[in-house]
């Protein structure tokens, strides 16, 4: 019997490749960037392919499925968000849609740690000023940051991630840890965390970490408005998605004082051009994107794709499966 057919839109860890040429005739995107949207689409239309493995950086919408023809099965995204695959669309044609959640969860809480320590107690300044030959004598008020022990803490976001940033970041000693979500959650208690409203977390947290999906209801939560609400010593985390905070506003806020410093792993959009305000400034500590790149989850998420791409093809639900009803 024929193989089914896959497309993968760019080559990815071994275990993943390793999993997909064994049960598949797969054809591949061979380049070190993201395919061109029209290039996506003219591969679609030039055969009958059965899944579509993806990444966050391509857009899956109405022309992509409609050029794959009504035999493809799944989206299979290798990563955790899947905002850029349109669901509705992937439903109408009864198409699932499947991602890779779980395997970044430590990956992504870690980098989150590493990102709040390093914009509070300014390292990138202190690595930049030794290259630069900046290190004089030492310096009573040079570089002083902010300490997070007796400081509040605030998660926008209490998934799994939120949640195990919460737990690495609780042995600091900050004085109260709040958490705002859709509802309330019973994981809370295991880090001591209060549940609050919005506004409430704006204005009571010293440092506040977006861990949250982008929906329509999260995009540019963070605006001029909630900024100016913010204490003045207030540092923002975000390792969620970029789309959650609007970045001119974000930009003037800073420059103002109307928050101390940004620290963002995701930004919109990606990649942010160097010339874009926020990259000049020294109160933002901005990372490539980079909460899940090591091997160890890397290649985990390629392998969940790859099964869940074997899972819609054997009629069986992929583990990843995102409900698109
Ligand atoms: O898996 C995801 O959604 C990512 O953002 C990769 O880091």
């Amino acid at each position: 019997m024929a193989k089914a057919k896959v497309y993968v839109t760019r080559r990815v860890p071994k275990p993943g490749m390793d999993l997909l040429a064994e049960h598949f005739d797969i054809d591949v995107y061979e380049d070190e960037e993201a395919i061109p949207h029209d290039v996506l689409v003219n591969a679609m239309k030039a055969k009958p392919y059965d899944a579509l493995y993806c990444l966050l950086t391509d857009d899956i919408d109405k022309e992509v499925l409609e050029a794959a023809g009504p035999q493809l099965r799944i989206v299979a995204t290798m990563s955790v968000g899947y905002e850029h695959i349109d669901l509705q669309e992937c439903a109408k044609r009864d198409i699932l849609v499947a991602n890779t959640p779980g395997v970044s969860t430590d990956s992504v809480a870690e980098l989150t740690v590493a990102l709040l320590l390093m914009t509070a107690r300014r390292l990138s300044e202190g690595v930049e000023s030794v290259k630069q030959g900046e290190w004089g004598d030492w310096r009573p008020k040079w570089l002083c940051g902010t300490e997070l022990t007796g400081a509040t803490l605030g998660i926008y976001g209490l998934g799994r991630i939120g949640f195990n940033v919460g737990r690495r970041l609780k042995p600091f000693g900050f004085s109260q840890i709040y958490y705002t979500d859709v509802h309330e959650v019973s994981y809370a208690k295991d880090i001591d965390a209060e549940f609050i409203d919005f506004d409430g977390l704006i204005q009571k947290c010293d440092f506040i970490c977006v861990c949250c999906n982008l929906t329509p209801q999260t995009r540019h939560m963070f605006n001029a408005d909630v900024f100016k609400k913010m204490k003045n010593n207030a540092i923002l985390i975000n390792t969620g998605r970029g789309g959650v905070i609007q970045h001119d506003d974000l930009v003037e806020a800073l420059k103002n004082g109307d928050i101390a410093a940004a620290g963002l792993d995701v930004t919109e959009p990606e990649p942010l051009p160097l010339d874009h305000p926020l990259v000049l400034l020294k109160n933002c500590v901005i990372l490539p994107h980079m909460g899940s790149n090591t091997w160890d989850s890397r290649n985990a998420m390629s392998e969940i794709a790859a099964r869940n791409c074997i899972a819609a093809i054997s009629n069986q639900t992929p583990e990843g499966n995102v409900c698109t009803s």
